[in-house]
């Protein structure tokens, strides 16, 4: 990725991601079957964001992918972008306009496209045979999530029935994300705008780095606190699909990320969404007579909210959207929260 002029200052209170208190996060163990739905409910109420062990998924797996990713985006910008699918920079995703530019690169794998045949349109070249490899390990590694996806969110046990449980996790319709945040010794960039995630739930590969890039917002402190890479862990995150299924009782999780001073920083993020014309009515504890605390809507229109509202604003409104009731000064109040997935 190019450099560029200083257009995002980092927010103030986000200067040195490394002074921030760290985050300390519960780590659930994905084999231990009895307890793991107990522990589950604990953390989503609580922080909604936990790490994950016993994941299953092989180190050498993560360690090819992420070292494929690197080489592919050490080639020039010129030939990433053009021999390379899905590549983007400077904002988390080529269809979003976001209101800061984000100090970051990488590729984005839509639903299906991950163990899609190869474009026969793709350069038959070493990168071309490169980004063949990165495709073929990302299905491997997006099927792999889907299944841990899936693992967690029945072991939630949401009180759901067997078509809201298929259609709220959708296994095929996973994204994936490979992040590069490029080190930025001069400071004045966020990698990563403040955001919730559109997804049910977000699972994270960081890289194995001293230093926290990542950032987590303390409800109701509203304070940052910067959740460290741990070996071998995963960090799984609650999204707002998952907040409007619980009705609010899981609540998606804002953060950002910070990038380093002096390395560069990559993440493998997978990001689990409902069917698109899943009706997510909620299992709230309001629900019944009252109904959910937000109307009933697909997830597709939930989405083409997101982007209309930042294609309007620059920024996501998410969930407040769709809240029953929801004042005017409230609806007010949504549209500041940044633009995410
Ligand atoms: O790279 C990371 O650590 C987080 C990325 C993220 O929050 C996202 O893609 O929504
Ligand atoms: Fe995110």
């Amino acid at each position: 990725m190019e450099q560029r002029r200083a257009e995002s200052p980092i927010p103030a209170d986000g200067a040195a991601a490394s002074k921030l208190e760290e985050l300390e996060l519960p780590t659930l163990d994905l084999e231990e079957e009895s307890g793991l739905t107990e522990a589950l409910a604990a953390a989503c109420r609580d922080l909604g964001v936990f790490r994950l062990a016993n994941h299953g998924i092989p180190a050498d797996l993560s360690d090819r992918l992420f070292s494929l990713t690197r080489h592919l985006l050490e080639e020039p910008d010129a030939e990433k972008k053009a021999k390379l699918p899905g590549y983007f920079s400077g904002t988390p995703a080529l269809s979003l306009r976001v209101k800061e530019l984000n100090w970051v690169e990488g590729f984005h794998v839509a639903p299906a496209a991950a163990d899609a045949d190869p474009d026969p349109t793709a350069a038959d070249d070493d990168i071309g045979g490169e980004f063949g490899s990165f495709r073929e390990v990302t299905a491997e590694y997006v099927s792999r999530m889907a299944r841990i996806a899936r693992k967690l969110f029945d072991a939630m046990d949401l009180g759901l029935d067997a078509s809201q449980r298929a259609s709220y996790l959708a296994e095929h319709d996973g994204t994936f994300r490979a992040y590069r945040y490029p080190a930025c010794p001069a400071g004045g960039h966020i990698g990563m705008e403040a955001h919730t995630d559109s997804s049910v739930l977000s699972i994270l590969n960081q890289q194995d780095l001293q230093e926290s890039s990542l950032q987590v917002l303390l409800r109701p402190q509203g304070t940052w606190r910067s959740v460290q890479p741990v070996e071998g862990t995963l960090v799984v995150n609650i999204g707002d699909m998952m907040q409007a299924i619980t009705g609010d009782a899981y609540r998606s999780v804002e953060h950002r990320v910070v990038p380093l001073p002096d390395t560069d920083r990559m993440s493998l993020c997978y990001f689990a969404f409902p069917q698109d014309d899943a009706v997510i009515s909620g299992c709230g504890e309001d629900d019944g007579e009252k109904g959910s605390c937000y109307r009933p809507f697909s997830y597709r229109e939930f989405r083409e909210q997101v982007q209309a509202d930042i294609k309007a604003t620059g920024a996501k409104v998410g969930l407040a959207r769709f809240r029953r009731g929801a004042s005017a000064p409230e609806l007010a109040s949504a549209i500041g929260t940044e633009a995410g997935l």
